[in-house]
């Protein structure tokens, strides 16, 4: 049975280090598919700066082509906050629980995730690889909390055959790239260019629409 991966994000805007990240790891790990889900209310932080209608299009927008990847809106079209263990739970009800499911993280979310809703549950959802990401320190690191550390050291695999649709994390490189939606909001809000650090489809929304004019 094929795998799925699941990635979440705020994705304001969506860009290439999203996009890098789910093809190299659907491409490491077997995926049959990879769904993109927009966060609705991202428990974590602020409101997103941008409306969900907006996200949920430039997400469209950027995976447009890849049959392999696709678009899932549920957490955007729920009243509640974002939490991904609820995203996971339904998934899994809905996949069945043979399904091998991964969750893909890049390694600033992996190091909070601690300080997610029901954390432990995730490992029995989910595998979980991580993804290196510039600035963020990743791979048996002190930075890595010691409630972590130590769910991590009874399930990390080095790469390699894994079995079973839960439980499993994974710590990978990819190619590195020094990207963020924050960075690009703020050089779109200074009438800075972003080209080339997202799909063009996406910037022209972005203009189209007027978004990311102000900080
Ligand atoms: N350049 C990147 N390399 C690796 N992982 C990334 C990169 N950008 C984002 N990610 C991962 O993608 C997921 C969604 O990220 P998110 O939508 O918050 O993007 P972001 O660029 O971090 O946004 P912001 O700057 O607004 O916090 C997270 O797991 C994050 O770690
Ligand atoms: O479930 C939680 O408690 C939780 C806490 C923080 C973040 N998340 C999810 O992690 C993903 C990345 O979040 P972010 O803030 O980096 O865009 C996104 O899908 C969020 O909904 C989930």
């Amino acid at each position: 049975m094929h795998a799925i991966g699941i990635f979440g994000g705020t994705f304001d805007p969506i860009h290439f280090g999203h996009l890098r990240l789910a093809e190299e790891m659907a491409e490491g790990l077997g995926l049959a598919r990879v769904l993109f889900i927009p966060a609705g209310q991202p428990p974590h932080r602020g409101a997103p700066r941008t409306a969900a209608t907006h996200r949920l299009e430039m997400v469209r927008r950027a995976i447009a082509g890849n049959p392999r990847f696709e678009l899932d809106a549920r957490e955007v079209e729920s009243p509640r906050p974002s939490y991904t263990v609820d995203t996971l739970a339904a998934l899994r009800a809905e996949l069945g629980f043979e399904q091998p499911l991964w969750l893909l993280l890049g390694a600033d979310a992996f190091l909070e995730l601690p300080t997610w809703h029901e954390w432990r549950q995730l490992f029995e959802l989910a595998h979980i690889a991580v993804a290196a990401r510039p600035g963020a320190q990743l791979l048996q690191s002190e930075v890595m909390p010691e409630s972590l550390k130590n769910e991590v050291s009874q399930r990390q695999r080095t790469d390699g055959p894994v079995s079973g649709p839960a439980g499993s994390v994974l710590l990978r490189q990819m190619t590195p790239l020094d990207i963020s939606a924050t960075a690009i909001r703020d050089t779109l809000a200074r009438h800075g260019s972003a080209r080339y650090l997202l799909p063009d489809a996406v910037l022209d929304y972005i203009h189209e629409h007027q978004l990311y004019l102000h900080t």
